[in-house]
């Protein structure tokens, strides 16, 4: 049969696909951008007809129409590999829960932990060789493939078709069923706007980087921040390895900052595994040989990353405390973000020769109430998720200075993280760190 007969006799409606899920079932969608659009629709239709089943997925950025149908976890439990803001809202409506997950270890949880009975995704129209590409949000998805009982592709002809490295597409020979869907546009994240904050700390972390770094950015708002002031800044041959790509790495190319020529693995290529910016980036990405998707197993191993040489990894947390502890994803036990790839490219950065790796915070933070906090904290709030232990931690950045926790003492991560917290709450951190046993008479004030 051509390609052209099989995608004829594999097409079948939403509904009819929506159809194909069962009660108990565990459905997997598209990682972040990939996830289906008018599957999840037509599953909203199916109404009190299901129950007890589970949708899984990760970075959400469309709003679920079927679970948003019944928020209490009677039709579906809500299950998520890392929250984004729309997560936060359903697991404070009810059945809405995070899966704890080292991204470069994410290939091997569905392959060997979390069965999958259908697996939908969204992707570009087939290609002239039978293959629908979704190296947008390559991620963990061949591991779903390999063992999903059934594996739809929702085609969404705005879908850039991004080149590979590897994993980035599926031939029709694996898909079971293909949906055409609505051809919405994919959700954009845009950059957020530069503060003094984030200048004051991209001055120091530009301090500290040279000519043909590797730079691996992190998702939220400062990190992106940063690539924009290193797109600014008169740094060159810079290479891109990273686990997401955003707008900033397109500000660093088209400022003739990075082009890869350094880089001995993926020479000339940014490799990544998802991308989430704005139309400016799924633009870029589309046919460019100058990325390169790969599954998160290749792009967040600390194995392949760490032997990139002069591998810079930014990365922005919620709470450091005295120990060098870093919390990048949660707020005491009520869950944030995730752990996502941040200790894989805290690893990584150490492990690269010449590699640096920075988690940068502003040194406060306004509560929902308007009170000011500090984020440096004599301990991880009660409930607090540690995503990088202290032993894990190298340079923290705020906008009052840099310390570099490798190999201080505890009497000098206390002297030296104190010294980059706000003025207004130092005095109070020593007092507790005196009562906590990690101040020494000679620290300096
Ligand atoms: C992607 C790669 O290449 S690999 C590694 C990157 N991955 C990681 O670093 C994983 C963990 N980090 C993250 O998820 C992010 O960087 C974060 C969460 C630390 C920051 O992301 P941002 O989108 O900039 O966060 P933002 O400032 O908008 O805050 C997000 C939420 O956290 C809350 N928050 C932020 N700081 C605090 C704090 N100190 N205490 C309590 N809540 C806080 C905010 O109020 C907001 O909640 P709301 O939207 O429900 O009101
Ligand atoms: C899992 C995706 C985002 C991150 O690594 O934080």
């Amino acid at each position: 049969m051509s390609f052209s007969e099989q995608y004829r006799s594999k097409r079948i409606t939403a509904t009819e696909a929506a159809r194909m899920v069962k009660s108990g079932d565990w459905i997997e969608y598209g990682f972040c951008l990939a996830a289906p659009r008018a599957f999840d629709a037509a599953l909203a239709e199916r109404g009190d007809e299901l129950s007890n089943a589970h949708i899984r997925t990760g970075v959400t950025v469309y709003p679920s129409l079927a679970f948003e149908a019944d928020t209490t976890g009677g039709r579906f439990t809500w299950n998520s590999w890392h929250f984004t803001g729309l997560d936060r809202r359903y697991a404070a409506q009810g059945a809405a829960y995070y899966i704890p997950m080292r991204f470069a270890e994410l290939p091997r949880y569905v392959l060997e932990n979390q069965p999958t009975d259908v697996f939908v995704t969204q992707a570009a129209p087939m290609d002239r060789h039978g293959f629908f590409n979704f190296g947008i949000s390559n991620s963990h998805h061949y591991g779903v493939i390999a063992r999903a009982k059934k594996v739809i592709i929702e085609v969404n002809e705005r879908f850039p078709r991004v080149h590979g490295g590897h994993g980035h597409g599926i031939h029709i020979d694996q898909v079971d069923h293909i949906i055409e869907g609505d051809n919405l546009p994919l959700a954009e994240l845009p950059p957020a706007s530069i503060s003094d904050v984030d200048r004051a700390i991209a001055a120091q972390v530009l301090a500290k980087m040279t000519d043909g770094d590797c730079v691996q950015l992190g998702i939220g708002g400062m990190p992106n921040a940063l690539g924009q002031m290193i797109a600014q800044s008169d740094l060159k041959d810079l290479g891109g390895h990273t686990e997401m790509i955003a707008d900033s790495f397109v500000d660093m190319f088209q400022a003739g900052r990075m082009n890869g020529s350094r880089k001995a693995l993926d020479r000339g290529r940014i490799a990544f595994t998802f991308a989430l910016g704005t139309q400016k980036l799924y633009d870029f990405i589309d046919e460019n040989p100058f990325v390169a998707s790969y599954p998160v197993d290749y792009t967040n191993s600390t194995e392949v990353a760490g032997t990139i040489d002069n591998l810079v990894t930014i990365n922005n947390a919620v709470e450091v405390d005295l120990f060098g502890q870093v919390c990048a994803e949660s707020s005491g036990p009520r869950q944030i973000s995730g752990t996502g790839g941040q200790l894989d490219f805290v690893l990584a950065g150490y492990r690269s020769k010449g590699g640096r790796s920075f988690i940068c915070l502003s040194s406060t933070y306004r509560d929902k109430a308007g009170n000011i906090k500090s984020r440096i904290l004599p301990t991880i709030t009660p409930g607090g998720i540690i995503t990088d232990t202290r032993s894990t931690t190298m340079y923290v950045v705020t906008e009052y200075g840099m310390f570099n926790c490798k190999g201080q003492t505890a009497w000098q991560r206390a002297e030296g993280l104190i010294g980059i917290a706000h003025p207004q709450f130092r005095e109070e951190l020593i007092a507790q760190a005196e009562a906590m046993g990690i101040w020494r008479r000679s620290n300096k004030r």
